[in-house]
């Protein structure tokens, strides 16, 4: 995966197909992946991962499942035919739920799973009142191991956390991270963030980028600047 697009995923976080698709042109081909989120998803996102299928592109499908294992299961299932190349549950729902997922994720078709461990919105003072007394670091750590142990391809967690995982996890294992905020970007809500550059150094497989592209006033080229820095590193 040489190629920098093959590592950037944009976040369409919009309120329909119709405006993710305009913002898709408007990126004039720069980028190859593409991730339909909660907002887009129940918008109508569904028939999107076929429309961004038949242009070539690649869909992450960033559901964030989290239910029991039986209920998550059918949902693997009844996403193995949609188009999409990745597609999230969460680590927090357990070892059962993600062995489940993982079983069902076996059918021809379907998307290789990445679990999200801790997100990236999250500091440890959020932790804390949601009483996890560990560190985003250490509950990243245990979440991840558990995860992988149960047959998931990959993780989402912030580049903070990939070097310690690079360390103790089988090479193959994808880590997609969030939270990229180019140098000056406004941070949102995020709280565990990276530069694009940074999060490749420490091992990112593939970075997730939002708002840093698609608020810019040039969209394409705050991609190619992305896409340039990631090349560079
Ligand atoms: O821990 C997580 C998991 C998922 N996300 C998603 O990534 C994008 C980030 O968007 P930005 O605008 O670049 O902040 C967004 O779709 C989230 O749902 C995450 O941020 N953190």
């Amino acid at each position: 995966m040489n190629d920098p697009a093959s590592k950037l995923i944009v976040a369409l976080d919009y309120p329909s197909p119709a405006e993710a698709l305009v913002f898709v042109d408007s990126l004039e081909g720069a980028c190859r992946w593409f991730k339909i989120g909660l907002e887009l998803y129940c918008a109508g996102g569904y028939g999107l991962i076929g429309t961004l299928r038949e242009r070539g592109f690649e869909v992450f499908l960033d559901l964030k499942l989290h239910d029991i294992p039986n209920t998550v299961a059918g949902a693997v299932r009844s996403l193995a035919t949609s188009g999409a190349s990745l597609l999230t549950i969460h680590a927090a729902g357990g070892e059962a739920m993600m062995r489940a997922a993982a079983e069902a994720a076996t059918q021809p078709g379907a998307p290789r799973l990445l679990a999200v461990t801790v997100l990236t919105s999250m500091d440890a003072a959020a932790l804390e009142a949601i009483g996890v007394a560990s560190s985003p670091a250490e509950q990243v750590a245990r979440l991840a191991h558990l995860a992988v142990n149960s047959g998931i391809d990959g993780l989402v967690c912030s580049s903070a956390e990939v070097e310690a995982l690079r360390a103790t996890l089988p090479p193959a294992t994808l880590l997609v991270t969030p939270g990229i905020r180019p140098a000056g970007a406004a941070i949102g809500d995020q709280r565990r963030i990276a530069t694009p550059s940074s999060a490749i150094a420490a091992g990112s497989s593939m970075l997730v980028v939002g708002r840093p592209i698609t608020q810019a006033l040039d969209p394409a080229a705050a991609a190619r600047l992305i896409l340039d820095e990631i090349a560079s590193t």
